[in-house]
């Protein structure tokens, strides 16, 4: 049958990019993006930004809510030290699929956790399956309308601490309303809106926010 986009992507990758070098998969994603077929991958612009606090961080256990093609898990993976725990979470198995071997192909399979399952599932188990204590970081960028429910689960399973950092995409388009709304208002975090565009967009506004959880 025909190819998926995301296997066409990851055709992309394994045809231009050099196997085990990550930043070599993020350019050839990311000109696939800009110049093939558009894809809801971070991107290099947003990806930028989040690089950023990634080193700022320096997190030890990390989460990624959203996989997709494993993009973000490259882009966050490829600036953590072989001693971390980074677990990232997808529930469409096609795409697990892909991100698997996009992973496998930037050679960081070893320091990236996948798992393929509803985060719902996942997170009240982080701590008895996973052997979290608590989460250092963590990136979400799955379906917009269950932001908050997973953040607010986070809270419940006591998987933030004073100093947490959550930073969350998409804030702008397609847009996350209520959980903007939430995280600037609860009182439980310090919340920043970093303004960006819209992946392989050079017109579309969009941004993450940075949360930190005031414990
Ligand atoms: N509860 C769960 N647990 C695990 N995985 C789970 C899940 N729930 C879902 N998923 C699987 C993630 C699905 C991808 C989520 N991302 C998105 O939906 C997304 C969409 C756009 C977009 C914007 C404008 C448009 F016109 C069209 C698309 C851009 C982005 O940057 C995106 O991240
Ligand atoms: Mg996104």
């Amino acid at each position: 049958s025909a190819m998926s986009k995301e296997q066409r992507v990851l055709q992309y990758v394994q045809q231009n990019a050099s196997r085990g070098d990550p930043d070599s998969v993020l350019a050839a994603v990311d000109k696939f993006g800009w110049e093939t077929e558009w894809a809801m991958n971070l991107g290099d612009v947003k990806g930028a930004i989040l690089d950023r606090f990634v080193k700022e961080t320096a997190p030890q256990t990390m989460l990624e809510l959203g996989t997709y093609m494993g993009y973000s898990a490259i882009r966050i993976a490829r600036l953590l030290p072989e001693t971390a725990k980074f677990m990232t979470v997808e529930f469409d198995q096609e795409n697990a699929a892909v991100a698997r071997e996009m992973i496998e192909f930037a050679g960081l399979q070893n320091r990236i956790i996948q798992i393929t399952s509803d985060t719902a599932d996942v997170i009240p188990q982080l701590k008895t399956k996973y052997d979290v204590e608590t989460l250092d970081m963590v990136f979400i960028d799955h379906w917009k309308d269950v932001y908050v429910r997973d953040i607010k689960l986070l809270e419940t399973n006591k998987l933030l601490r004073k100093g947490t950092v959550v930073v969350a995409d998409n804030i702008i388009k397609p847009g996350a309303p209520e959980y903007a709304e939430y995280v600037r208002t609860c009182g439980k975090y310090d919340s920043t809106f970093h303004e960006s565009r819209f992946e392989y967009s050079n017109d579309d506004i969009d941004g993450l926010e940075k949360s930190v959880f005031r414990g």
